[in-house]
């Protein structure tokens, strides 16, 4: 009987041991739940202190603690970080610290290498919360390696879509209303349409207008029509679309000047106007020149795109360009274009030049991180914006189907635009089967776009 209870023991710590291993490589979020992050959160608590010490994160004790520690006879010790909060996470560890004076988050950050083979873990990122205090954000496995988007994460306010994680395990958002302008750049398979197919999903969910540019055909985007107000897929056609997007943008200003209003959420809910996304998918094929009369369009929709991306964010109209390059060889002005485009997401490119127009400008330090993204890992980019912060991030891989499942859902979100009727997209009167049929609300039919309430 004991040779039975012993032999079921070992078989079934064998199996556990196993399917732990199995675990550890095939579902490390899983792994790092069960046994990862209680083993790293003990390690981080009860090594702290000789840490801290062994990594110079001490500074001497003030003048008042070291006579008091004399006065009362104890070992006058150096000051170090305190912890103020540990918590865990699905990918990771965090820990708030509040430094010593004399302690700064750069000297937390020049150690982060060490403080990360220290505890075990993945990656250690040092992010400054306010004066004096410091978030470690430790993960505990490759989060970039199969991309999982937290279950539980809710954007703050409008116009703010969940896109990609960072390496850090944080959510990277796409937020319309800080960075109106953006540009996606990457070589062919890198993940660029995948990273639009992502944004386009989650701006599905939400009340606006999607406006598309697609001259490949229409081949990107025409499988989610149905939630586009307006789309365009030859280059006379986006002159003609980018002549009503300007039109629209000057009737907007109209608006409001009669409420004197600054921009459009300063106007009264009952009148302010769908906030707007233009998506341009492949900008050199919008660009491109055959003839001379097509140096003039192309010269006029550069034009056009220059002022929506100098003055349109007042009105609630956003840019999201997307292309392999975008330099000069784009024609007159398209320099200027891009230096309006200041949220930058740059997925693997095929030259040091390209990886320059995409982040040099903004944060010359990420180039080096740009030109080492492995061909192998299609979708990981350097996301960086104007204020110089930089990022390494991922989409969650989202088949089409599932985006177009979404586009279909919300589209009774899919507002009428009159000045935008030449172009609306024609919406496939017979959708394939859905793999993720979520109901549609009563209201509204998922294949027939109605208009917004005001
Ligand atoms: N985040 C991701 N995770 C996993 N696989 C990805 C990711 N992004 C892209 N891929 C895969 O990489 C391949 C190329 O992706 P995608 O079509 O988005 O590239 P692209 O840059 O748009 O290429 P092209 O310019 O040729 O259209 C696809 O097979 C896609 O499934």
């Amino acid at each position: 009987m004991s040779d039975l209870m012993t032999a079921l023991e070992v078989t079934g710590l064998a199996a556990g041991a196993g399917g732990l291993g199995y675990a550890k490589h095939r579902a490390p979020r899983v792994y790092w739940t069960l046994v990862g992050l209680p083993v790293t959160w003990g390690r981080f608590t009860f090594t702290f202190r000789s840490t801290m010490e062994v990594c110079g994160l001490t500074v001497q004790a003030s003048g008042l603690k070291a006579a008091m520690a004399r006065a009362a006879r104890r070992q006058v010790r150096p000051a170090m970080p305190k912890i103020r909060r540990v918590r865990g996470t699905s990918t990771g560890l965090r820990a708030r610290l509040k430094l010593p004076a004399g302690l700064e988050p750069a000297d937390v950050s020049a150690s982060a290498e060490r403080l990360r083979h220290a505890w075990g873990v993945r990656s250690v990122t040092v992010v400054e919360t306010r004066p004096g205090m410091v978030e470690l954000r430790m993960t505990g496995y490759d989060v970039l390696g199969r991309v999982r988007m937290p279950r539980r994460f809710k954007p703050e306010g409008p116009m703010v879509v969940p896109v990609a994680l960072r390496e850090d395990g944080t959510v990277f958002i796409r937020d319309y209303r800080k960075v109106p302008m953006a540009l996606t750049l990457g070589a062919t398979l890198s993940g660029k349409s995948m990273y639009q197919r992502n944004l386009i999903k989650g701006l599905a969910e939400q009340p606006v207008a999607l406006v598309g540019i697609d001259c490949k055909r229409g081949v990107e985007q025409s499988p989610y029509a149905a939630r586009f107000s307006g789309m365009a897929t030859t280059p006379d056609e986006s002159d003609g679309l980018l002549k009503a997007l300007v039109r629209e943008m000057e009737d907007r200003f109209d608006l409001l000047g009669d409420y004197g209003a600054a921009n459009v959420w300063e106007l009264p809910d009952a009148v302010r106007p769908v906030p707007l996304v233009l998506l341009v998918d492949e900008v050199a094929e919008l660009f491109m020149v055959a003839a001379r009369k097509d140096e003039e369009r192309r010269d006029r929709m550069v034009q056009y795109l220059v002022r929506l991306a100098q003055m349109a964010r007042a009105v609630g109209m956003y840019l999201e360009i997307c292309g392999q390059r975008f330099g000069s060889e784009l024609g007159k002005g398209a320099t200027m274009l891009r230096a309006q485009l200041t949220g930058r997401v740059v997925h693997r490119v095929n030259d040091l030049q390209t990886a320059e127009m995409g982040i040099k400008d903004i944060a010359p330090e990420a180039l080096p991180v740009v030109t080492t993204i492995p061909p192998d890992r299609p979708g990981v980019a350097v996301a960086g914006d104007t204020s110089g912060g930089w990022s390494r991030i991922r989409t969650p891989e989202t088949s089409q189907a599932e985006a177009v499942a979404a586009c279909r859902r919300f589209a009774h979100l899919t507002p009428e635009l009159p000045a935008l009727a030449d172009f609306r997209p024609l919406v496939d009167p017979e959708p394939a089967p859905e793999p993720d049929p979520a109901p549609a609300p009563d209201d509204a039919s998922p294949l027939v776009p109605q208009p917004v309430a005001d």
